[in-house]
């Protein structure tokens, strides 16, 4: 019998009336699919759960970098509560469809030239996918097969494993400092539980995206693959985390979660209402604008 790691769901956002077909089953075509595995599906998000091994596949599909919209938080907390709650899935790997980019990190757009009402709706939704997938008790991991700024790191490091394809183009990091804003105290916990406190304030205060064999080395992911082999050895890994008693290993997950999740759920509200604050300022609106500049000009 699983453990429930906390209780009661951490509740909040699901959107009033949810208008996708979340919650069917993809239908595909018969033969598609071998029998034991069931397939769900939406705009951004793709879930295959083989129910023989236990683990489900979740695919952001959400061009051209997979950013953390508000559409996209909200369908991603659904497919986690989703799978959450089937009995049938006891692992979960987390991989991305888009060539190149795993997820660019939050959706600048969602946090430029808003209203107060949306900013807080967004960060409320920024949190729940961390609450959600940080208190998971499924084996989580984090099959990196792109570049992960900013969110998308933070999704990496809140897996309970992180893989990374060797690409000497791929970065990774919370490189927040660099856009003029500052990573709140959750991604910081979550980044300092992984790569410690002198690397993770080094790297965090300087802004820095790391290359691949980089973030090998300072802890921030924790094997690198070539990419032909990235799915193989993400499976194996989720096989040999699940290999223990469910109750033991949640129950010390729990554990070691518990001092960080418990801050953030204790300081939620206020969190909002600093995000709110804070990226409401023109001064932060303005360097906001500036990187999207950049961000274009780097095309042309
Ligand atoms: C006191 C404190 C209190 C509270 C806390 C306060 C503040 C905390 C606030 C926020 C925390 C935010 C965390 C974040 O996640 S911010 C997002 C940071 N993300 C990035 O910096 C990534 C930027 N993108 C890239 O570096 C690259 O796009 C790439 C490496 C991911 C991929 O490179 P490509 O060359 O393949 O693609 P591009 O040509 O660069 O991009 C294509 C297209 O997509 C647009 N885009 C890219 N990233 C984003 C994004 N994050 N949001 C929105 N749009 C994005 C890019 O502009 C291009 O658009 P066009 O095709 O030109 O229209």
């Amino acid at each position: 019998m699983p453990v429930s790691l906390y209780a009661s769901p951490p509740g909040v956002l699901f959107p009033r009336g949810s208008p996708q077909e979340w919650g069917q089953a993809a239908r595909q075509p018969p033969g598609l699919l071998p029998a034991q595995c069931r397939a769900f599906s939406n705009n951004k998000i793709l879930v295959e759960l083989d129910t023989s091994s236990g683990v489900a596949t979740m695919k952001f599909k959400s061009p051209p970098v997979n950013s953390l919209s508000l559409d996209f938080l909200t369908e991603f907390c659904i497919s986690l509560e989703k799978l959450e709650n089937d009995r049938a899935c006891r692992g979960l790997i987390i991989t991305s469809a888009v060539p190149r980019v795993f997820s660019s990190g939050l959706d600048i757009n969602e946090m430029c030239g808003k209203s107060r009402e949306h900013y807080a709706e967004f960060w409320r939704a920024v949190q729940e996918m961390w609450i959600r997938l940080y208190s998971s008790n499924m084996v989580t991991v984090a099959a990196i097969n792109g570049s992960s700024p900013a969110g998308g790191c933070l999704i990496a490091l809140t897996c309970d494993y992180r893989i990374m394809v060797e690409n000497p183009k791929y970065i990774i990091g919370l490189n927040e400092a660099q856009l003029g804003i500052v990573a709140p105290f959750w991604f910081k916990d979550t980044f300092v539980k992984a790569v410690g406190h002198r690397v993770a304030e080094r790297s965090l205060q300087l802004g820095l995206l790391h290359s691949v064999p980089e973030a090998h080395r300072i802890g921030l992911v924790d094997e690198v693959v070539p990419e032909e082999k990235l799915q193989e050895k993400a499976a194996a890994v989720v096989a040999q985390w699940l290999a223990l008693p469910d109750h033991a290993r949640q129950l010390t997950k729990s554990m070691m979660r518990k001092a960080v999740l418990d801050h953030m759920l204790a300081h939620r509200e206020e969190d909002i209402q600093n995000f709110v604050n804070f990226i409401s300022k023109d001064s932060i609106q303005k360097s906001l604008s500036m990187y999207m500049e950049m961000l274009k000009k780097k095309k042309s």
